[in-house]
């Protein structure tokens, strides 16, 4: 095992000192400084020499380091130049990082391209299909990310972020809890998921003033596979929580207005043995998915 760096608050703020630079907040540059939980969330993310690994937020490069050591290939995204040129210099010695210094969101619904072609060229160099996501996520980023690499052309096998308490138990939370919600349905309809432990915000510097959580995200392919139409169904799954406090027959007329008319949707509920009094959150994710099936396939006959 190689000999790492500790990333220790002494470490940190004599290097931002030299380089005249302060953690920026809007990016979310909160610096994970207990060492064993970073290799605890590396151990998480089982990373194997066959594994293309993703990390978004490089930072100073302290948990890059470790995981470049047992990767494949590390792909790393930086926003921020000044952390990119103090992170290049930590992992100057691995020939298996390539940094890539941008914005990871093209937009809130989609990657910058460049970064996802980088990591299907590097699948293919190291002729793996093994691709994982392993970050101490920015948290005001970190829906987005988690919820659309779920819609990339590249799935990953597994993801392991750290990320803000409250977004763990919204992503985890079961159905009839506030917490269940479209993101909720969205990632266990195709994953398992797992709080490996929450962090209070000592353990970063500077402290966040909230508490974070390790979050293991694995995905289940047969799951996955069996969903027919992704897209259909995380449009449907948005929709159907988008007025959660509204009755079933209410949020599905608005969801389909101009698609259907009001009695075929009645038909499909009825067929469905949906009750129109109930409301989205009272649904697991195997009836929201059996649900998205039906007006889907109502849709398509239409069509026909
Ligand atoms: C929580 S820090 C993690 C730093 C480091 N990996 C660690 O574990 O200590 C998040 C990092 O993500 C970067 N970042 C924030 N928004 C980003 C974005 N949209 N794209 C890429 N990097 C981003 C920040 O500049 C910051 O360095």
């Amino acid at each position: 095992m190689p000999e790492f760096r500790n990333q220790t608050i002494s470490y940190l703020t004599s290097k931002f000192r030299e380089i005249g630079i302060r953690p920026v907040s809007k990016h979310g540059q909160n610096f994970l400084i207990d060492m064993n939980l970073l290799d605890l969330l590396v151990r998480s993310a089982d990373i194997q020499k066959d594994d293309v690994v993703l990390e978004i937020g490089t930072g100073t490069g302290t948990l890059s380091t470790r995981m470049a050591a047992q990767a494949g290939h590390l792909v790393t995204v930086e926003i921020d130049p000044h952390m990119a040129t103090f992170a290049l210099e930590e992992l100057d010695e691995f020939e298996n990082v390539t940094l890539l210094n941008f914005d990871v969101l093209r937009n809130k619904n989609n990657f910058r391209q460049e970064m996802i072609d980088t990591i299907k060229e590097k699948m293919a160099e190291i002729q793996t299909d093994h691709f994982k996501l392993a970050a101490n996520l920015p948290y005001n980023v970190a829906t987005p990310i988690i919820s659309n690499l779920l819609r990339t052309e590249i799935t990953p096998k597994s993801m392991t972020v750290t990320i803000q308490k409250e977004l763990a138990e919204r992503i985890t939370a079961p159905p009839n809890t506030k917490d269940y919600s479209a993101l909720s349905v969205w990632i266990q309809s195709q994953c398992r998921c797992e709080i490996v432990r929450i962090l209070p915000p000592r353990v970063f510097w500077p402290a966040p003033k909230v508490h974070s959580a390790i979050l293991q995200i694995d995905i289940e392919p047969e799951r996955r596979a069996a969903i027919p139409d992704l897209e259909f169904f995380h449009e449907f799954n948005r929709a159907l929580f988008f007025h959660r406090r509204k009755f079933l027959r209410s949020v599905l007329l608005s969801a389909f207005k101009g698609k259907l008319e009001k009695n075929e949707v009645d038909e499909v509920m009825e067929q469905g043995g949906l009750n129109a009094s109930s409301r989205s959150e009272n649904f697991t994710v195997d009836e929201i998915l059996a649900m998205s099936e039906m007006f889907r396939q109502r849709l398509l006959q239409q069509e026909g």
